[in-house]
Formats: C-alpha cells, sequence, structure tokens
C-alpha cells in the first residue's frame, strides 16, 4: 500500500513552542511499522518557515514574503536536519524533495514525468521522501499555504491508496466542537470551518477540505487526524480523526487529467437542478446552463460552477462560449437545428469530473 502524510507547521512544534522530537519519533516509529508490513510511504512536511524562524529567534510568521524565503531556506536544513538524523535512529533512510507546483501544469509534462520518476526510485529504493515546496523560488506556498494541495498532488502523481494529513485540529470539528467521524456529505463539512490559518500554518481547515474534496473526487480516500492517533492502524481507514471515503472509483487517466492538470478556460454556471443531475452520473445539457464566463473554444476544458459561483466540477466543452451563451436554458431538438450539429450535450459525462 502506499501512503502519503502531510505534517502541518504546527504539529512540530510543543505546546511550549519548542520542535517536538517526540512526535518526529513516533512518526518515525510509526513509518517503520508500516514499512515493516510492506508499505511505502511518502512524507510531505511544511515547517521550513518555522524552524527557520526558530534559528533566528522570531516568535511569529513575519509578514514580509522575502524574508519568510529566507527563514524557509534557513529552515529546511534544519528540517531535514532533524528528520535525517530521528529516521536514521529507525533504521530509515530519507531524501528532501522540493518541488514547484508549475510541474503539474499541463506544458511542463517533461518535469512532471522528472520529478514522477526520481520519486519513484526513491520508493524503490526504500526510502521516504520528504517533500515541500521550494519556497526560496516558489512563493505560492507561503502566500496560499498549498502544501495541502502538494500532498494531494504528490498522492496523483504516485496514485497513492490513501493520503493522510495530520493537523493541529486533530480532524473535522463540527458546529458543537464535536469531532466529525466520517464525512459524507462535502457542503456540509465546509459549512463547520470557522476562520482561517494558525500561527505558522496559512491554509486552516479550508485549504484541507478543498484539497480533500479533490483527492477524493479522483479517488483517494483522505483521513485527517492529530499526532496522538495512531498511525500505523489508518492504513486499515481506521482513525480517531475523520475519514473521507471516496464515492467514486478511481478515474481513469483522462478525467483524472482533466481534474488535476488542465487549466480551465472559462467557467459555466449551471442551475440547481443540472448540479442535481451532474451528482447523479448526467451529461450537461444546455437547459441546465445559466451563462458562460470567460474566453474558450470547443474542446478546451472549463469549471463548472453552481448559481453561487462555486466549482462544483471540470469538463470538456463540446462547444465554444459564444455557441453556449446562444443555446443556453434550450432543449435538444432546438440546440441541434440552432448549432447544426448531432451533439447535443455541452459536456459529455465521459469528459466531466464532478467534485463531491
Ligand atoms: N471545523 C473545524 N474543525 C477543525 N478545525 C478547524 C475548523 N474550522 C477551523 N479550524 C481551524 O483549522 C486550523 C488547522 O489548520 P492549520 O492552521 O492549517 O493547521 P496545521 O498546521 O495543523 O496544518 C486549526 O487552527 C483550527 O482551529
Ligand atoms: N512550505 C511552507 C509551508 C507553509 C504551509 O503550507 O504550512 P501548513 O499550513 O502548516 O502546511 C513551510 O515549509 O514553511
Amino acid at each position: 500500500m502506499r501512503i502519503v502524510f502531510k505534517v502541518g507547521s504546527n504539529l512540530l512544534q510543543t505546546e511550549r513552542n519548542d520542535i517536538d522530537l517526540k512526535f518526529i519519533a513516533k512518526l518515525a516509529e510509526s513509518f517503520k511499522e508500516l514499512r515493516e508490513k510492506g508499505d511505502q510511504l511518502l512524507l510531505v512536511s511544511s515547517g521550513a518557515v518555522l524552524c527557520g524562524a526558530k534559528k533566528l529567534g522570531y516568535g511569529e510568521k513575519p509578514n514580509e514574503l522575502t524574508l519568510r524565503q529566507a527563514l524557509a531556506g534557513i529552515g529546511q536544513a534544519y528540517l531535514m536536519h532533524l528528520y535525517d538524523t530521528v529516521f536514521s535512529n529507525y533504521g530509515l533512510t530519507v531524501a528532501q524533495v522540493l518541488l514547484t507546483n508549475d510541474i503539474f501544469r499541463k506544458e511542463n509534462e517533461d518535469r512532471f514525468a522528472n520529478a514522477q520518476n526520481t520519486l519513484e526510485k526513491l520508493l524503490e529504493l526504500g526510502v521516504i521522501p520528504v517533500v515541500n515546496e521550494n519556497d526560496t523560488v516558489a512563493v505560492s506556498e507561503l502566500v496560499f499555504g498549498d502544501n495541502d494541495f502538494l500532498s494531494v498532488y504528490v498522492s496523483y502523481m504516485l496514485k497513492a491508496d490513501l493520503l493522510v494529513i495530520l493537523s493541529s485540529a486533530g480532524g473535522l470539528l463540527d458546529e458543537e466542537g464535536n469531532l466529525v467521524q466520517e464525512v459524507r456529505d462535502m457542503e456540509e463539512a465546509f459549512r463547520f470551518v470557522k476562520g482561517t490559518g494558525s500561527k505558522f500554518g496559512s491554509g486552516g481547515m479550508r485549504s484541507k477540505l478543498e484539497a480533500t474534496r479533490l483527492a477524493v473526487s479522483i479517488g483517494i480516500p483522505v483521513i485527517i487526524t492529530g499526532k496522538e492517533d495512531n498511525l500505523v492502524e489508518v492504513r486499515e481507514l481506521k482513525t480517531a480523526g475523520t475519514l473521507f471515503r471516496p464515492v467514486q472509483r478511481r478515474l481513469r487517466g483522462r478525467l483524472k487529467s482533466i481534474a488535476m492538470i488542465e487549466e480551465p478556460k472559462g467557467a459555466i454556471v449551471i442551475d440547481d437542478g443540472a448540479v442535481e443531475a451532474l451528482r447523479k452520473g448526467m451529461s450537461l445539457l444546455p437547459a441546465g446552463v445559466i451563462r458562460a464566463e470567460g474566453s474558450f473554444s470547443a474542446g478546451d476544458v472549463v469549471s463548472v460552477m453552481n448559481s453561487e459561483g462555486i466549482v462544483i466540477g471540470k469538463g470538456r466543452v463540446n462547444f465554444s462560449k459564444d455557441e453556449i451563451e446562444k443555446v443556453k436554458g434550450l432543449k435538444g431538438a432546438e440546440v441541434k437545428k440552432l448549432l447544426k450539429t448531432q451533439k447535443e450535450e455541452v459536456i459529455h459525462r465521459d469528459h466531466l469530473v464532478v467534485f463531491q
């Protein structure tokens, strides 16, 4: 089994703001046990800025971006030193892998394949890759805190069987503060989110849920849990945190690429009836389209949004933006007549990914 673990910055320190060596040791011990069961493991770890701040004596994450990048440079070396030292005590070898998220764009397929081959080789060698964003050259993550997304992209790249996001929150809490054991309705889960991120992290629970939604939509189960949880039993989807199961089976390659890699050229806004139909696995017809946005041609990938502007899916369109504007709200026969075509689906279900 192939498992990707993601560790957020705040988990790397104790309540007294020291580096939590006990937790790193626990992680190593769990990894050792999982490896003995034959699992392949990868760790996406934040904490470069936090470790840099600790080294230079900053109590908080500074606002200046360049300073944060500098701290990440200092802290990444320290972070890897910690992982290397502690994991070696458990007979485990780690490798530093710093990625930038542009490798996940369609035009950078070569760089994606290079990174994929290296990670596969490391796993084949029995090594644990420790992945972070290359913060000194890329700032998207320091700004958006998308290590949660990076962990989903890495899970996609390596066809992981499970993604475990470790968070100081310990899992998703409902409005009364009780832990949600399993999420079946993502929209409800989003309503439980309060505020933004914490001191050294940047994403918060919203970023975790958005990343999770993407992972489960391409068929990867996700567990969001805390550092006290049993990190070996997660392989059986047992957790003291929150489990998100994918509703559909793994997407085929073409659809995965639409979900993960292809940049949307525009958006189609649809009504509630159409949202329901798409959720049942049907194609998108002009009758449910409210409007089209952006500039796209037939064959391009677009986002599909509900009437509140929330992205609910992504797909490859059969018609251009102008054609869709012409036939929105119309029934099949009229569409065929107006556009002189045999097709009536705006997006065929075989080319459509619906996020949960
Ligand atoms: N419904 C919720 N359930 C759990 N945590 C939540 C919820 N809404 C907001 N949060 C906040 O999300 C934060 C966890 O995310 P983040 O700051 O990115 O931490 P980490 O460093 O653990 O990745 C916590 O500070 C928590 O207070
Ligand atoms: N790459 C940054 C991570 C920033 C980030 O996403 O943090 P977190 O929300 O704690 O996962 C670092 O290592 O400091």
